[in-house]
């Protein structure tokens, strides 16, 4: 069993655990609030039994005094019942939120995306489920047997009656479950997946739009959404079938009680009163089986949803380190490095080890596919190593605490998207914004003039979805946002992809600035001129170095037959 199993197990057992103490406590209180729900049923015998015979006003003011105090402990109970669901709801969920995210994260890095979408909202619909009367439903079932003592303390009659009724309720119950179940289940998986799939490919909506996509993807769509429909209705129309058979018999079993306590009262073996108040008992008593089955069903959607967060937490739960490490101020060590991506045969990283002291550009060049964004992913810690591992002063980066490793490190991605929020809370990285190091690190960008002239200036809202940024006017912010807080190590992968020879040479002096800082600078780039500033160039060519050393003995190194190969290093001789 790997760490990162065992810790997302230890999380699943604390949910788990704090969801059956809740039952266990409101399963308690469901006995008195059953117990409480006598309360009308008895006042009513009573008053037939006692106050109409004896016609005394002082009985039934007692009786009523006795059943109003009855009810207003039913409702108190009943509340703090509820508190207890919404309570247990809060714990689960706030405890399961940071994992349950960080997990998704990790499998949106890991290509899961979708998964990790329908995971948070299957967080949410734990929740709703949790506070929903629906899991109070076996509570209140499981206290039945004190409404069938009752009964047979008034009629072993009207006992019989009830648990041959309550019977036939369940097998209705089961066969209705038998009917609906794997239909409803796969309803349901259709339903999500086309939700996913569109939301995923809505992403795309420029693509889609310029290259009239929509007619193929609505087509495509459609057929899957009649496929989740027809399933869905199938579904549905059975229970509501087997629903409507079960309303109809409970109803036609409280006449029966009514008959049979009619004619137990002709018989002089029952009191009037005893017949009123069986009636009611066994109209409580068969009420929940009436929704029997709605609830099995909402009872099997928690379940799957709880089953789908526990299975991306056991997959993707990453093990780190909980303590902040101080920052590094020691080498990067790549030991021995593979990566093998998940689902796949062939490494992308195969077997590298390399070594760069602090002060240093490094530029990693190499033709398209060759891993150097991979490399870089596992630099920062976004990827996972299949073997082997990376250091900084002997700290391993994946296993470093996200917290204090995201203050030294400065990522740029090679696809860049800034989070929804104001340039000025993307710089400082959706935290509480230091204003002097957000304008610094614009200023190193080469930005802060540009933000200047934005009719909102730093306040100016961005964002996936905004279009009030240009490609490199992005970019340049998520350098901005990169080089924010003067970070030890900075990684940038194709930081000039979109820059003018204006942005190129910004972004070229913020990294001579933080490398005579003492900083680490790692930088991936298809156009050749950045490399001029780098210190130590590394080719990788299929996943393995092929040339690693000083930028002039690399660049030397390289044959002019060799150069087409690696056009960027060849550009950077
Ligand atoms: N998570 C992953 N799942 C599957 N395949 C992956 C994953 N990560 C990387 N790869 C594969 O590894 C190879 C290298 O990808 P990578 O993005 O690192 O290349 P690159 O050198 O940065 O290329 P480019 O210069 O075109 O950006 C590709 O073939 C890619 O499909």
């Amino acid at each position: 069993m790997t760490s990162r199993q065992s810790d997302a197990r230890t999380l699943i057992k604390a949910g788990r655990r704090t969801f059956v103490a809740g039952l266990a406590y409101a399963a308690a209180l469901s006995g008195f609030i059953t117990l409480l729900q006598l309360t009308v049923p008895i006042f009513m015998l009573q008053v037939h039994d006692r106050v109409i015979n004896s016609r005394s006003y002082d009985t039934l003011a007692m009786l009523a005094l006795l059943a109003g105090f009855g009810l207003i402990l039913y409702g108190i109970l009943e509340y703090i019942r509820a508190l207890t669901f919404q309570a247990m709801a809060g714990t689960l969920v706030r405890r399961l939120n940071l994992p349950t995210l960080e997990a998704a994260l990790t499998a949106s890095v890991e290509g899961g995306a979708v998964k990790a979408t329908q995971v948070l909202r299957d967080l949410s619909d734990l929740r709703g489920f949790l506070t929903s009367s629906a899991v109070m439903a076996p509570l209140e079932g499981m206290w039945c047997p004190i409404f069938l003592a009752v009964l047979f303390a008034l009629h072993p009659y009207y006992g019989l009656l009830a648990v041959v009724s309550a019977g036939i309720l369940v097998a209705l119950g089961l066969l209705s479950d038998m009917f609906t179940r794997r239909l409803t289940k796969e309803a349901n998986q259709a339903h999500i997946e086309n939700i996913s799939r569109i939301s995923a490919n809505l992403r795309y909506s420029e693509a889609i739009e310029a290259m009239g996509m929509l007619p193929n993807l609505a087509r495509r769509w459609r057929t899957s959404q009649v496929h989740a429909a027809d399933l869905s209705n199938m579904a549905n129309g059975r229970g509501r079938g087997m629903h409507a058979v079960t309303r109809v018999l409970r109803l036609t079993m409280q006449i029966g009680a009514l008959s049979l306590g009619a004619s137990l009262v002709i018989e002089g073996d029952a009191s009037p009163g005893s017949m009123i108040g069986a009636t009611i008992i066994m109209s409580r008593l068969l009420a929940p089986f009436d929704s029997l089955t709605d609830n099995w069903r909402s009872w099997i959607a928690a379940s799957s949803a709880w089953q789908r967060v526990r299975e991306l937490l056991e997959t993707y739960h990453a093990h780190r380190d909980t303590f902040p490490t101080p920052p590094s101020e020691g080498p990067l060590e790549v030991d021995n490095l593979i990566f093998i991506a998940q689902g796949r045969d062939l490494a992308v990283i195969k077997n590298i080890s390399f070594r760069v002291e602090p002060g240093t550009i490094l530029g990693v060049v190499g033709p398209s596919a060759a891993g150097k964004s991979t490399l870089a992913r596992l630099m920062v810690g976004a990827a996972k190593p299949t073997s082997g591992g990376i250091y900084l002063d002997g700290h391993n980066v994946y296993l470093w605490e996200r917290g204090s490793f995201g203050e030294m490190v400065g990522y740029l991605p090679q696809s860049v998207s800034l989070l929804d929020g104001t340039i000025r809370e993307n710089i400082a990285r959706m935290g509480e914004p230091d204003p002097r190091a957000v304008i610094e690190a614009a200023r190193m960008a080469g930005v802060h003039e540009m933000i200047g002239r934005l009719p909102l200036g730093y306040d100016t809202p961005v964002g996936d979805g905004r279009f009030t940024l240009s490609g490199g006017q992005k970019q340049r912010i998520a350098l901005a946002r990169a080089l924010y807080g003067r970070p030890r190590f900075l990684v940038l992968d194709e930081p000039n992809a979109n820059l003018d020879a204006e942005g190129e040479a910004a972004l070229m002096r913020a990294m001579r600035a933080m490398r005579d800082d003492g900083a680490i600078v790692v930088v991936i780039a298809h156009r050749p001129a950045i490399m001029e500033c780098a210190d130590k160039l590394l080719v990788l060519q299929d996943g393995r170095i092929s040339q690693f050393g000083d930028r002039t003995s690399v660049v030397a190194t390289l044959t002019p037959s060799r150069k087409p190969k690696l056009s960027t290093a060849g550009g950077a001789a």
